[in-house]
């Protein structure tokens, strides 16, 4: 690192060995060294620069995308990177492009919905970007209720095709990245229709424009749907907007691993279950929950620094003033996220390894864990997402009013992530999903069904409900069995009050809709109680490096127990704990911030980040903040001339104007 480093009396302070614990934040030795190396190869490489992009008009910014998109497939093939090597590239490059959609649900649905056949005729082309895939399920009138998409695919046996229609306006396809202005194909979600049947929503691949022109497909129209919230962000992306005038393709199309349909028009249903369709949902979501914990790890990083190098109050006798990181208020809201950003690590390379075990089974027939990875996904991708917006934007917050320049990194960060809570799913529609499966489990209880996975502590429901919280101390808190029982007991507890609510009404599905508010905070305590398992679980591993597993312990109790404290209703009012309890929890968590506040610049330096793809002048890892930020004015392009355009016109007249007035 070149130059002074302000930080330098922060890293001296650090109790643990930072490399070992880069290791542990990357997952492995491997994926650190890969995911460095990409890193610094996109941060020495002036093509990928990212200063003054929020700055861009959207035609400028777009073709600044294309262009880079482009720079980083030829690097790709220059260098002959492995898949995982150009992910990494991919993702450092930082900016929502089409190749995200393109490698992240184009290619992932032909894989796990296409048939043999379909997978070794179209995947060699996308894999060799000779077509460009988008994923066309959204339309304008419906996007979470699937089921409810209005595209026809109707066979038409005369021919041997598909008809793709858009009966209404309602119909247009509307949201798919790449969509708008790149993707040559798109897997287009449609109503099938065969002999004047439908058998429900299915993926067809079409062609969108000429692979030689680029022109739209006779029948087809499409666009951009416009500019997005904030400044560059993800303005970056073309989401679309699509219709078809009955485009026809071949029968070989349809994606048919679930679904077959024969010559004749005849549908023949496969071993895989229905839901496969929506399996590309569930693998992006598992991708999107380890995304969430690179995001809040950036936002945590930029205001963790920054407030190491912020100074208010505190200096009586004309020395320095107090580190706005040495106030325990600023503590209680930054400690709690950086314990998050590992926290949400950790599940989501636990929910990695779900989804590499339930594609295993599948393969094998084995279809018995699929709703569990169904809630999981769906569970996870709702909280994990929302905490991180919230988490961005308090992290703006915690930078007091730099934190609201764009130079902070802060302002893009919070509009690219925000919309993470709705696409995917709809974050709330997701927790429903999660209170149906959890619902359901607690509703086979009695028949001798034993939960297993992420809900086998409800097979102890009667435990549960019954047991006490042994704490006495505020040390008692640092013991697992204590930490999980008392999550454990208040999500049962959280269940089964709501079954038995629900269980008052004589149709179900009346109940469910008019205790959906109250559902979803069990969904919540759930997935809040898989995340703290997970984090126990990894502090069970055997963790190399002098002190790093002291850290993880204790950002673990930080991530639970400031949750206990967030959620204190649900604890005391389901029982699980006590007032004094409680207290004692608070105490520990104090204690917990103190023992963190030496070691958290390391913690963040542990992520490994750029200052390329921090891109915050108040996170640089030097520390140099203020002389960066006053540079930074001058270049904004107001700054390019001392008199500003305008001034003859509107600002000359009216003091003139009030001069005169002044003498009248
Ligand atoms: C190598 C490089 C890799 C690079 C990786 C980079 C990744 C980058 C990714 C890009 C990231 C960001 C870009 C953003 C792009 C955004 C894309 C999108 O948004 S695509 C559109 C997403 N749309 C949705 O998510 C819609 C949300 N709605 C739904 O999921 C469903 O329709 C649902 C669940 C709400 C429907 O509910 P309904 O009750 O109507 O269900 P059904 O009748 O349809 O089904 C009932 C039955 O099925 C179960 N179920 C539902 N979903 C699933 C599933 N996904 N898997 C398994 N099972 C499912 C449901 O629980 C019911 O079960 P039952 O037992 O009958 O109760
Ligand atoms: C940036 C971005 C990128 C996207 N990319 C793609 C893409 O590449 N491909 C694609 O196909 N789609 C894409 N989408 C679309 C996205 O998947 C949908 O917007 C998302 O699934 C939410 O659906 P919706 O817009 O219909 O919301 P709605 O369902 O209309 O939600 C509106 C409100 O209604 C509530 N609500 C809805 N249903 C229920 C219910 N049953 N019970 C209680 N409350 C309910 C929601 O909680 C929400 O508050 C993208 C969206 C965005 C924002």
């Amino acid at each position: 690192m070149k130059g002074v480093d302000h930080l330098a009396h922060e890293r001296n302070k650090t109790e643990f060995d930072v490399d070992a614990m880069k290791i542990v934040w990357a997952g492995s030795r491997h994926a650190f060294e890969l995911s460095d190396r990409m890193a610094r190869l996109v941060a020495s490489d002036p093509a990928f620069q990212k200063d003054g992009r929020i700055r861009l008009g959207r035609k400028e910014l777009f073709k600044n995308t294309l262009r880079k998109a482009a720079h980083a497939w030829k690097r790709i093939l220059e260098l002959h990177l492995t898949e995982e090597e150009a992910g990494w590239l991919r993702n450092f490059v930082d900016e929502p492009s089409f190749t995200d959609l393109h490698w992240g649900m184009f290619v992932p649905a032909i894989k796990g919905q296409g048939t043999d056949e379909q997978q070794q005729k179209w995947l060699p082309l996308a894999y060799k970007m000779q077509i460009i895939g988008s994923y066309a399920q959204t339309e304008l009138g419906h996007g979470s209720n699937v089921q409810g998409l209005e595209t026809t695919a109707t066979f038409d046996p005369e021919t041997d095709e598909f008809v793709i229609h858009s009966p209404t306006l309602t119909s247009s396809k509307w949201w798919p990245g790449g969509l708008g202005k790149v993707s040559t194909h798109a897997i287009v979600y449609a109503r099938l229709i065969t002999n004047g049947q439908e058998h429900g929503v299915h993926g067809f691949i079409v062609q969108l424009r000429s692979l030689d022109d680029h022109m739209p497909i006779p029948g087809i129209t499409i666009g951009d749907i416009g500019m997005k919230f904030g400044n560059g962000a993800y303005n970056t992306m073309d989401n679309g907007v699509l219709t078809f005038d009955h485009i026809r393709i071949p029968r070989n199309q349809m994606l048919m691993r679930v679904l077959q349909v024969t010559r004749e028009g005849k549908c023949v249903k496969s071993n895989v279950p229905r839901q496969l369709i929506y399996g590309t949902m569930v693998f992006v979501r598992q991708t999107i929950v380890a995304d969430a914990s690179t995001a809040l790890a950036r936002a945590v990083c930029i205001a963790t620094r920054y407030s190491a190098v912020r100074r208010q109050f505190g200096s009586q006798d004309g020395g320095m003033e107090t580190q706005v990181i040495d106030y325990k208020t600023q503590q209680s809201r930054l400690f709690p996220l950086l314990a998050s950003a590992y926290a949400f690590r950790f599940v989501g390379e636990w929910l990695k390894w779900l989804y590499t075990d339930v594609t295993q089974r599948l393969q094998a027939n084995d279809f018995s864990i699929l709703p569990e990875a169904h809630a999981c996904t769906a569970g996870l991708k709702s909280l994990t997402t929302t905490a991180t917006a919230d988490a961005i934007e308090e992290c703006r917050k915690l930078c007091g009013g730099h934190g609201y320049l764009c130079a902070s990194g802060l302002p893009e960060l919070f509009a690219v992530y925000v919309p993470a809570c709705t696409y995917e799913g709809d974050n709330v529609v997701l927790l429903l999903q999660v209170a149906r499966f959890l619902m359901k489990t607690v509703s086979q209880l009695g028949s001798g069904k034993k939960p297993v996975g992420t809900t086998a502590y409800l097979g102890r429901v009667q435990d549960l409900l019954q047991c006490c919280c042994d704490v006495q101390t505020a040390e008692d808190w640092l013991k697992p069995s204590v930490v999980l029982e008392a999550f454990e007991a208040r999500s049962a507890r959280m269940c089964v009050a709501r079954a038995q609510n629900l269980s008052k009404f004589e149709n179900p599905e009346d109940g469910f809709a008019e205790l959906s508010a109250d559902l979803v905070e069990a969904s919540v305590a759930h997935c809040q109680l898989i995340v703290v398992s997970k984090f126990i679980d990894k502090l069970q591993q055997d963790i190399p490096g002098k002190g790093v597993n002291r850290q993880l312990q204790n950002l673990c109790y930080i991530y639970a127990l400031n949750l206990l404290h967030k959620y204190l209703g649900d604890f005391l009012s389901t029982g699980c704990i006590t007032p004094k309890q409680a207290s004692l929890a608070n105490d520990q968590l104090r204690s917990l911030y103190s023992q963190i506040r030496p070691n958290a610049i390391a913690l963040v330096d542990a992520f490994n980040y750029t200052d390329h793809y921090l891109g915050s002048v108040l996170g640089r890892y030097d520390g140099n903040v203020y002389p960066k930020l006053y540079e930074e004015a001058w270049k904004d392009p107001l700054n390019d001339s001392v008199v500003p355009d305008g001034y003859h016109e509107y600002i000359h007249p009216m003091l003139k104007q009030q001069l005169r007035n002044a003498r009248l």
